[in-house]
């Protein structure tokens, strides 16, 4: 399968060129940044640290977009949604692991995906996702008399709150309660708040030094807590998923689907 990586001069587009180098079944056909950006013209092995691929960074996604069949994609929101466009004109596969989506990009993404293989996940990694199914579980057989609460903490460039992956747990948790998330969802406490609303799954953020990725669900009771935990020590997790979701993608028709699809959970 020929890939192109987006976004391919941060942190997750040059572990994305490793992998797709790397993975069996891959090639790598395309490396893209943004108009400007000081690594266009890098050879895309040079900087992600192999040896030279032959494959220049260019800001020119139409040309890399008509010969490949999958884009991977861990930029920004407004990047995503030109490039699912992009993709659905190429009827391409997209892996989509950008966080921070609004409800008008995800319907973007929905819009794009009559035409594209769309993968997308707020977490590309196994044990994320198998986390995830375990939150779903225990949310729905413990009572309501049982605090739901989502701690995350990430490095300090991360820019948006609550990520990805606490967004992806607070669903799960969600579905396992029967209850919808943005009615139940309290992302900021500050101040006098009052008392904490029955029913409410609260979230809360860190953000320090080079955290890769840490996040915790705890179910708080009346005389007992459980909390589930996930440590991410290193982002090669994140990209390994990825080019796992754009190969398993790659035979399916047009739509969108999540990681839970590509693992079978
Ligand atoms: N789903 C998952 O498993 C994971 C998701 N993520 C998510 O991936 C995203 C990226 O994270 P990270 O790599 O740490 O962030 P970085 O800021 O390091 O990388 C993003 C890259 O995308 C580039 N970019 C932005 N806009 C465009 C554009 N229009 N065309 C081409 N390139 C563009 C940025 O360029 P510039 O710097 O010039 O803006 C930058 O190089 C985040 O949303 C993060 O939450 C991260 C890890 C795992
Ligand atoms: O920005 C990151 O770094 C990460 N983002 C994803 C998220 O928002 O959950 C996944 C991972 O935790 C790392």
């Amino acid at each position: 399968m020929r890939l192109v990586v987006v976004g391919a001069g941060g942190r997750m587009g040059r572990m994305l060129i490793r992998a797709a180098a790397q993975a069996e079944g891959c090639t790598l056909t395309g490396a893209i940044e943004r108009e400007g950006a000081d690594v266009l013209g890098q050879d895309a092995g040079v900087l992600a640290g192999l040896q030279p691929l032959g494959v220049p960074v260019t800001d020119d996604p139409l040309a890399a977009f008509a010969a490949t069949d999958g884009v991977l994609d861990f930029t920004a929101p407004a990047a995503t949604v030109f490039y699912a466009e992009l993709a659905a004109q190429a009827r391409i596969v997209h892996v989509v692991g950008t966080t921070g989506l609004s409800e008008d990009d995800l319907a973007k993404l929905r819009a794009a995906a009559y035409h594209a293989r769309i993968v997308r996940s707020g977490n590309m990694s196994l044990g994320v996702n198998l986390v995830a199914e375990l939150v779903r579980r225990v949310a729905a057989s413990l009572g309501a008399d049982f605090d739901i609460e989502i701690l995350e903490m990430h490095h300090r460039h991360k820019v948006d709150a609550p990520s990805g992956t606490a967004l992806l747990l607070g669903e799960a948790a969600a579905a396992g309660r029967g209850v919808d998330l943005a009615e139940a969802r309290v992302s900021t406490r500050d101040g006098h708040t009052g008392a904490r609303r029955p029913g409410d799954i609260g979230f809360a953020t860190l953000r320090g030094g080079s955290v890769v990725g840490d996040h915790s669900v705890i179910f708080a009771g009346p005389s007992e807590r459980i909390t589930i935990s996930h440590h991410a020590e290193d982002r090669a997790l994140f990209a390994s998923g990825a080019v796992k979701a754009a190969l398993w993608a790659y035979p399916k028709p047009p739509g969108l689907y999540g990681m839970t699809d590509v693992l079978g959970l």
